[in-house]
């Protein structure tokens, strides 16, 4: 007790030393004890009078910044506040110019150690390591995100796409026609499509098959794996699909408890998880040591897995560093390690990147018509084998989705830490100084919806930034403009958007893929994965909303008045699912979802009002 009321003095004297608004709250979301318990005491701090708690108690909630956009900020009168308990501060900011100093100065602002333990269990990787080590990760898998990749990922993405179609037209055949769950459908075929590039292991031929969250206990083997048969002499009670979907759904205890205690943990759900665990250990290590005999048989870019390409890269570089022989760069460990975070990196954000943006398209379907009349005429050439810049695919869908990740940004924070005191320079010229130890939290959502810095790229006066607005991107007479500022969409890493001529907010404004030499390298494989599916999807058919009133029987009895009202309440209902979306949840089918149906293109019964 006395040492939480000294931290606590300590940390409040340190807040008004920064410079910074701060405000007093009684924990961090930072802690364990609070990450596995918080929804209790939430639901408890909640009862007490709203005069106590109305100033703090909403940054205890996960995903405030996506709820309350830059309104707090603004409450504040800065774009960067302190919240302060006996715990650590955490620095919450939104301000263009300081994201920018922090996610460039990585020594200064380092990211935070719990998350390296819930990605680090298969051994150390990119995104993982810091300083001399990130080089070395970064060396090696510098190569993997290279362009002569993308035509794995797009073949892939293709693939499952039509699989997908197929299914949900038959579905919607024998279920009356409403797809109420598109991002449970969506997640499974972006684990597919990532499973299949990263390990060349398909999961399942169609996603029906795919049961996200294995019970405890399910010693179903999935026989179109063939992985069991193919790469392991072990005997598995999981099949590679199953193994891995329980490691997913079990991340934070993987994490968290020691293998030990869940191997001989009462829980049952626990033991599931080390069983998931153990057996998704073996596969990969098992596939990771076959690869280094596929490597040797040199087979061509195109056709080489992102694990063939990782293992080619880590055997045809050395390491300056060393100085004995010449020896590979990464461990076996480290390889698995990587492999495994391109699963966790990619897999969600992508899912995640491609229901939001179909949610909207099917909200605003006169840009989607604009985007298949653009699919339509680039189809043949450039779609049929990806140039590698999936971007240049159609203007007018890389614009929505730029859009559409400025909106529902798929990762709505950027987590760092301070081990020192650091001065930053906000955009309003105010220098301030963020205490040592400090949680810093760059909310991703909120910089994209922050007036301050976005009110240039308003189209007219009715446009806000809280709309669908692809065109923001372009400009005004839909050309392309090459003569922007160097905005975040130059990032050496990222490359594909160099010179192709979409609208380039300041650097710090916009940041789905992060920023900075810590920038997302995936990417392209997003940009490629959700081109294809976009492609797929909408070529023959149009993305609808679901409105129950607006189906054939409904449409005839409605006046033109009335259809009108429908499809607007319809619209800004789904327009408040898409606000209220929990990302991860998502994924688990708990959260409500737009609800959508495939129509026939030409057929379509929602029209422009
Ligand atoms: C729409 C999809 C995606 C989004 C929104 C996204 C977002 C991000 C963000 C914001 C970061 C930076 C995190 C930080 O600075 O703390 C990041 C890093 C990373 N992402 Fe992605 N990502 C996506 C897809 C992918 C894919 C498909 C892959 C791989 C196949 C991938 C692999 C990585 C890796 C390896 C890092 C770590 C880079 C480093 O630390 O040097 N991402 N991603």
């Amino acid at each position: 007790m006395i040492r939480s009321y000294r931290s606590f003095r300590a940390n409040l004297a340190s807040a008004k030393a920064s410079g910074l608004p701060y405000v007093i709250v009684p924990i961090t979301n930072y802690q364990i004890f609070w990450i596995f318990t918080g929804k209790f005491f939430l639901a408890v701090l909640c009862r007490l009078p709203e005069t106590w708690t109305a100033s703090w108690i909403d940054f205890l909630k996960v995903g405030w910044s996506s709820r309350l956009f830059h309104q707090p900020f603004k409450n504040f009168g800065c774009d960067a506040f302190l919240t302060v308990s006996p715990f650590s501060n955490v620095l919450w900011i939104c301000d263009a110019a300081a994201i920018t100093q922090i996610t460039s100065r990585t020594e200064d602002f380092e990211k935070p150690s719990i998350m390296k333990k819930i990605l680090d269990i298969f051994g150390e990787n990119i995104f993982t390591s810091g300083g001399q080590d990130w080089k070395r990760h970064r060396k090696v898998m510098s190569p993997v995100f290279a362009e002569r990749h993308n035509y794995v990922i797009w073949d892939e993405s293709i693939r499952q796409a039509s699989h997908l179609r197929r299914y949900l037209l038959n579905r919607q055949k024998s279920e009356g026609g409403i797809i109420d769950d598109m991002a449970v459908e969506l997640h499974r075929l972006s684990l597919h499509v990532i499973c299949r590039t990263v390990y060349g292991v398909p999961l399942y031929e169609t996603p029906i098959a795919l049961a996200l969250s294995p019970r405890p206990g399910d010693k179903t083997l999935d026989s179109t794996c063939g992985l069991r048969s193919r790469h392991s002499r072990n005997a598995h009670l999981l099949g590679f699909g199953n193994a891995l979907n329980g490691v997913l759904d079990n991340l934070a205890s993987i994490a968290v408890c020691s293998q030990r205690l869940l191997a001989i943990s009462p829980s049952r759900s626990h033991r599931f998880a080390y069983q998931a665990y153990t057996e998704f250990f073996t596969y990969i290590s098992t596939i990771t040591r076959s690869k280094t005999v596929a490597v040797a048989a040199e087979r061509g870019p195109q056709e080489m897995d992102l694990l063939e390409a990782l293992t080619s890269s880590n055997r045809n570089l050395t390491d300056d560093a060393s100085s004995g022989p010449s020896r590979s760069i990464l461990s076996d460990t480290e390889i698995t390690g990587n492999t495994f975070l391109l699963i966790v990196a990619g897999h969600e954000t992508t899912a995640q990147a491609m229901y939001q943006l179909l949610s909207l398209l099917a909200i605003h379907p006169s840009i989607q018509r604009e985007i298949q009349k653009s699919l339509d005429k680039h189809r043949r050439s450039e779609l049929a084998s990806p140039s590698g810049d999936p971007s240049r695919i159609s203007n007018s869908a890389s614009a929505a989705l730029l859009e559409s990740l400025r909106l529902f940004p798929p990762v709505a924070n950027l987590p760092r830490r301070t081990v020192r005191p650091q001065s930053l320079q906000l955009g309003d010229g105010r220098t301030v100084t963020v205490p040592a130890d400090t949680e810093v939290n760059i909310t991703i959502g909120t910089a994209h919806r922050n007036s301050n810095q976005w009110t240039r790229y308003e189209l007219d006066d009715a446009d806000d930034l809280h709309g669908f607005k692809p065109r923001r991107w372009m400009r005004s007479d839909g050309t392309k403009d090459n003569s922007v500022d160097g905005g975040n969409f130059t990032d050496a890493r990222a490359g594909e958007h160099r010179g192709s001529g979409y609208r380039k907010p300041q650097r710090g404004a916009f940041l789905p893929f992060g920023e900075g030499v810590r920038a997302c390298p995936g990417r392209r494989f997003a940009n490629t994965e959700v081109m294809a599916v976009l492609t797929v999807l909408l070529s023959e058919h149009s993305i609808e909303l679901a409105v129950p009133e607006l189906d054939e029987a409904g449409l005839k009895a409605l006046s033109g008045k009335e259809r009108k009202t429908a499809w607007l309440q319809a619209r800004d209902r789904a327009m408040a699912t898409l606000n209220a979306t929990k990302g991860l949840a998502l994924k688990l089918g708990t959260e409500e979802v737009v609800p959508v149906k495939l129509v026939e293109r030409g057929k379509e019964t929602i029209y422009d009002f």
